[in-house]
């Protein structure tokens, strides 16, 4: 018998491959209830029994080798060994869904033809049994002609015999004639190999089907969609009230100690002013950022995503997207760059550049400390409503202009430059499961991690960098420090151009750095109030308070419009490039967002000037 060195996980999409691959290897990959979460091929170490390391490669999932998006072609490369400098794995492991057997019969007998050593794991039998299917294995072997495994990867339920199978995985002969079978055969087949595997079936489905004729009602659905997310945005503000007042008196604690311990020194105000009152605060939004996500990931693993992408399919087809849109631009809502990455699983290729245009439009997260710092500073903390918070409202809307932006652009791409007709949707929706505990625990801490790593990382640096552009070169007496600065010079000839939109200098100063990461509006705010301070007293002021004496409302909210629209940073721009090979539709897209950023501050400024506000 010969040693296999590699195998690499193929399935439907949701079929629980990068489940298995994090409880094979140790990974941490993203897993979530809906079917185009990987989008990229893995690759990690599994041992064998034998105490043999192969090479495990978890796949985009897909529904045949004939691959119609760019997600689909990466697992077809892999399998049929074409992709560059690299040779076909040596074992096939196909991971099929149990609670949906006869669907992912279809692809998996496409898989077993090409005559490889293949395993199959018949994934999510606890979702079988709690559908009450009672499924013989046997069977199944027996029809397939390959060894199959009963798993449940997130109870790490079966690996020792997934791993066994893959070391022993016989060689074998492909199939003379599979290339004649048409896909229909293949679903004929299908059906007759799930009948004859499918020992006992009792409809337990009842509860289910009766929470979709709800969420997925036309018009219970949307409304109950926008009502999560209006709560949503309600606990980000009400819940994470006192942590961030508890983090925030700890950073003031901390530059105070720092005030009295040293003495007045470069290094001191180096400490104090950019690195402290900079970096910490952006620091103090740690736990709005892990609210988000708690609901982001509850939502995921539930299977309610998929829901709230059928339920938007209307108004996504409206204004010429499909439904597969949705999923990538809701993964924008954490960052636009995995969202720009999953429209990889988008078929149509205008369909796909149209989502990578305006996926910048949704909220990432990196703009929840902006928006939080201004709206603390400008917004009552008060009830508009029986538990409706004012502040919670302003948030939503924010999320809300986004996302009708981004509505509003699409139909106007759609309609011109990314011309073309609205495909239909034809998501699968996966099984409703209650979310597990450890996994929410495991995507928070990812979560967390991620953010706090930025705020060490590139924010750090940033604000370092922006700190000495505004400490020198050093002010004489009489003169600010501010004023003469490198930093402050060059925001002073950006002031010409943002003062129609009511930005102040010190505005124009926070919008370029941003651009880097959006956080860093928030420390090159605080870090140029620090350095412009005065007296010792306003150094040990909190950056709300600092912003609210210098600030009008309208120029708080003309500040918030900017950061609505305004593009994100470098790294989203140049994720962009990679996914439309080349500068043409980046630009486009840089081009289109600093107008529509530019003319949105504008518009709101002088709205609420007039208003009075
Ligand atoms: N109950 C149960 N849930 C599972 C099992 N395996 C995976 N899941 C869940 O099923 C969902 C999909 O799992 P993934 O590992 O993301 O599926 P995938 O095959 O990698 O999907 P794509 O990357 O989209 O192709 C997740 O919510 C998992 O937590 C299982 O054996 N039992
Ligand atoms: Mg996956």
């Amino acid at each position: 018998m010969t040693r296999h060195r590699s195998a690499a996980l193929v399935g439907n999409p949701n079929a629980g491959k990068s489940a298995l691959f994090n409880a094979l290897t140790g990974a941490r990959q993203k897993i979530a209830n809906y079917p185009g979460v990987t989008v990229e091929r893995k690759s990690g170490r599994l041992v064998l029994p034998d105490g043999q390391p192969i090479e495990l490669t978890d796949l985009p999932g897909s529904y045949g080798l004939h691959a119609t998006s760019p997600d689909e072609e990466v697992t077809a490369k892999v399998i049929l060994g074409k992709h560059e400098g690299e040779a076909s794995p040596d074992v096939l492991v196909i991971v099929l869904d149990a609670s949906n057997l006869e669907q992912h019969l279809v692809f998996a007998q496409e898989v077993i033809a090409l005559g490889k050593p293949t395993v199959v794991a018949l994934n999510m039998i606890d979702l079988a049994e709690r559908d009450g299917l009672v499924i013989d294995p046997r069977a199944l072997e027996q029809a397939l002609r390959v060894p199959v495994i009963p798993t449940v990867a997130v109870r790490r339920r079966g690996l020792a015999e997934l791993s066994a199978a893959i070391e022993a995985a016989p060689e074998r002969a492909p199939e003379p004639q599979h290339a004649h079978i048409t896909q229909t055969e293949r679903r004929v087949t299908a059906h007759a190999i799930a009948d004859a595997a499918i020992v006992s079936e009792t409809a337990t489905h009842a509860l289910h089907a009766r929470l979709d004729r709800v969420l997925l009602n036309p018009w219970f659905g949307p409304a109950i969609f926008l009502a999560l997310m209006f709560v949503v945005f309600q606990a980000v503000f009400a819940w994470a009230d006192p942590f961030v007042g508890a983090l925030e008196d700890t950073a003031a604690a901390m530059g105070n100690a720092v005030q009295a311990a040293l003495p007045e020194s470069l290094l001191r105000d180096f400490l104090v002013d950019g690195v402290i009152n900079g970096v910490g605060s952006v620091v103090v939004f740690l736990p709005q950022i892990i609210i988000l996500f708690f609901f982001i990931l509850v939502m995921e693993a539930s299977g309610y995503m998929a829901r709230a992408a059928f339920i938007m399919d209307r108004l996504m087809a409206f204004v010429g997207l499909s439904g597969r849109s949705f999923i990538p631009l809701l993964s924008s809502f954490a960052c636009a760059i995995p969202g720009i990455m999953a429209t990889r699983s988008i078929t149509d290729p205008k369909d796909r550049l149209t989502t990578i245009l305006i996926a910048p439009l949704m909220t990432c997260s990196a703009r929840l400390p902006v928006y939080a710092v201004i709206i603390a500073a400008f917004i009552p903390n008060r009830t508009v409503g029986p538990g409706i918070g004012l502040q919670g409202l302003v948030l939503f809307a924010l999320f809300l202009a986004g996302i009708v932006g981004a509505m509003v652009v699409a139909l106007i791409l759609r309609r011109s430059v990314t011309k073309g007709k609205a495909s239909g949707f034809i998501m699968e929706m996966p099984k409703y499961q209650l979310p597990r505990i450890k996994d929410l625990a495991i995507g928070l801490m990812q979560r967390a991690w991620i953010f706090l790593r930025r705020a060490g990382t590139i924010i750090f640096t940033i604000t370092v960098v922006l700190w000495m552009l505004l400490s020198f070169p050093r002010a004489g007496e009489g003169q600010s420090q501010l004023e003469v600065s490198i930093a402050g010079r060059i925001a002073s000839g950006l002031e010409v151009v943002v003062r129609p939109i009511g930005f102040n200098h010190e505005m124009a100063l926070a919008i370029i750095p941003a651009m880097a990461a959006r956080e860093v509006a928030v420390s090159a705010l605080a870090t140029t109030y620090a350095v412009g301070a005065t007296d010792e007293d306003a150094q040990a002021m909190e950056l709300g308070d600092r912003l609210k004496s210098r600030w009008t409302l309208p120029m708080a909210l003309a500040f918030l419009a900017w950061f609505v629209f305004a593009p994100q940073c470098l790294s989203t721009i140049a994720v962009a490039r990679r996914e439309t090979n080349g500068w043409k539709w980046p630009v486009f897209m840089l081009a289109y967002l600093f107008a529509m950023a530019y003319v949105a501050a504008g518009v709101t400024y002088w709205t609420a000037v007039w208003a009075g506000l």
